[in-house]
């Protein structure tokens, strides 16, 4: 039996990795498959996984229909077996259906890919749709850690440097890594957290500067 599989995780725990290590997998035991995204960082029509995988994929717009491209093809005589959908937090809700659709009266296998909540952390619509329809669900295994070093599930968004809760949902960027000092953060940028520290507003940063202030002035 085909399913819709969603696989989920903050920004940075490895879902486009695992993305194109399953249509890897699929494509060598000779299944054919189709990858998708949307806003990828690395520009349209591509995949890319921090560890450096690049794959070229179909870009979806708000206007694309999953079940009418899949029908076209297989009207003409092309074979899918499966599809793997990253970046699936942007999807709309009627994409989702789509991909449910796809599954259920094709049996086409789908893997949907994608962050649960924004920087508000308040549910992304694809996201949502995807807990309500999907087979079954699995957060990654690689855990993203918060600064102070529990698991992260929630991703916070800075613009200079400063936690943000307001705003556009969709802003494309990355995660930035404090460690790297030859790249000064982006104007702006993702930081996984924990729950309380996003609720706090404390990032690794803020975090630093507040335990920097709390200490006794050098007195003779
Ligand atoms: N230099 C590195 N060495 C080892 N692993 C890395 C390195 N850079 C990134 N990673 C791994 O890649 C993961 C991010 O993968 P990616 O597929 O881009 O994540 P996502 O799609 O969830 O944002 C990180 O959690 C980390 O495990
Ligand atoms: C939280 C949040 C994220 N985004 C963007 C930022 C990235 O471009 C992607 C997530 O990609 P990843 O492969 O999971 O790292 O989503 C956004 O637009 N709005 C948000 O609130």
């Amino acid at each position: 039996m085909a399913e819709l599989q969603f696989f989920t995780g903050t920004m940075d725990s490895g879902k486009s990795t695992l993305a194109l290590q399953t249509n890897h997998n699929h494509a060598a035991r000779g299944l054919h498959g189709r990858i998708f995204t949307t806003h990828d960082r690395a520009g349209e029509s591509i995949i890319s996984s921090r560890l450096g995988l690049q794959h070229d994929a179909i870009e979806v717009d708000p206007e694309f229909s999953f079940w009418r491209y899949v029908v076209d093809t297989l009207t003409h005589g092309g074979r899918i077996d499966y599809l793997v959908c990253d970046e699936a937090q942007f999807y709309t809700a009627e994409q989702i259906d789509q991909l449910a659709r796809v599954v259920d009266e094709l049996q086409i296998d789908v893997f949907a890919f994608g962050i649960l909540t924004d920087f508000r952390s308040t549910l992304f619509p694809g996201s949502a749709r995807l807990v309500e329809l999907a087979d079954r669900m699995h957060v990654l295994q690689v855990e993203a850690l918060c600064w102070c070093g529990k698991r992260a599930t929630h991703n916070a968004r800075t613009e200079n440097g400063v936690m943000v809760v307001e705003g556009e949902v969709i802003v494309v960027g990355d995660v930035d890594d404090p460690s790297d000092l030859d790249h000064p953060p982006a104007d702006v940028a993702y930081e996984v957290l924990c729950r309380q520290h996003h609720r706090r507003r404390l990032t690794a940063a803020r975090a630093q500067a507040v335990s920097l202030a709390a200490e006794p002035l050098p007195f003779g």
